[in-house]
């Protein structure tokens, strides 16, 4: 089964529109746990637009299942992550600008400074995970980083499933192959949601982990955070 990670970004989001502590994300966290999620997952951007770092911090105390950090490595990232030690740090290589997330690592040009960070975070004693797209040329110089894992950048795959989800899948299955053979541990993640996920979780073998927040939150407006997550943890092959 693949473990669900719940991405509570947009929690925050709602939060800081009218500036109080409504919804309160340490309890959202907690109850998502409670209602069957296997991690927590958690982006403070610099400009915190929401997740802010002192929630992360508050968050570290609390978190009892797996907590994964995301974000681009910078100073600042950095020191909270070594503050906090989360389970799983997961570097991406957002510019502070971007609207969202919008594309892997390019594990070639960055490698040299990806190992350096790596090999800071694991001595820490932090389990790191590279964000990749699809693409397995990626794949040698993301082992030459010595990280312990990548996470999948499935935008393409969520973008291009209903039109053709077989060919959205493919280079999906040829890296997640690719990275297999090397030891590394695949994650996944950005815009899967009930359509899309059942099938990426069935394609893609040896999947650890999925972090999901953008839709699994649109979606608990309709059925409630409870049953949402258990249709996302269905999902994941849970129930199976
Ligand atoms: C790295 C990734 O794809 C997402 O986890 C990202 O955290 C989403 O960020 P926003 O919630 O700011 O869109
Ligand atoms: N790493 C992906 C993540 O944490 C959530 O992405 P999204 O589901 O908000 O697109």
């Amino acid at each position: 089964m693949v473990r669900l990670s719940v991405n509570i970004n947009k929690i925050a989001t709602l939060r800081n529109a009218r500036g109080g502590n409504n919804p309160d994300v340490v309890n959202v966290a907690l109850d998502c746990e409670r209602f069957g999620a296997e991690g927590i997952t958690v982006h403070p951007r610099p400009d915190e637009r929401h997740i802010r770092y002192q929630d992360v911090i508050d968050l570290s105390s609390v978190v009892t299942t797996e907590f994964n950090i995301e974000g681009y490595p910078d100073d600042r990232f950095m020191q909270l992550v070594k503050k906090v030690k989360p389970h799983q740090a997961t570097l991406v290589p957002d510019s502070p600008d971007v609207l969202t997330s919008n594309a892997g690592w390019n594990t070639k040009e960055h490698g040299s400074m990806l190992s350096d960070i790596i090999a800071e975070l694991k001595s820490e004693g932090i389990r790191t995970s590279i964000f990749l797209d699809p693409d397995e040329s990626m794949v040698s110089s993301a082992v030459s980083t010595g990280t312990d894992r990548i996470e999948l950048y499935t935008e393409s795959y969520a973008r291009n499933y209903e039109n053709n989800r077989e060919k959205a899948i493919e280079p999906y299955i040829r890296t997640a192959a690719a990275a297999h053979s090397t030891g590394l541990a695949i994650n996944a993640g950005h815009d899967l949601d009930l359509e899309n996920l059942a099938y990426f979780t069935q394609q893609i073998p040896y999947l650890s982990e999925v972090s999901i927040g953008h839709a699994l939150i649109c979606d608990a407006l309709y059925f409630g955070l409870e049953n949402t997550i258990q249709l996302y943890l269905r999902a994941c092959g849970h129930y199976r």
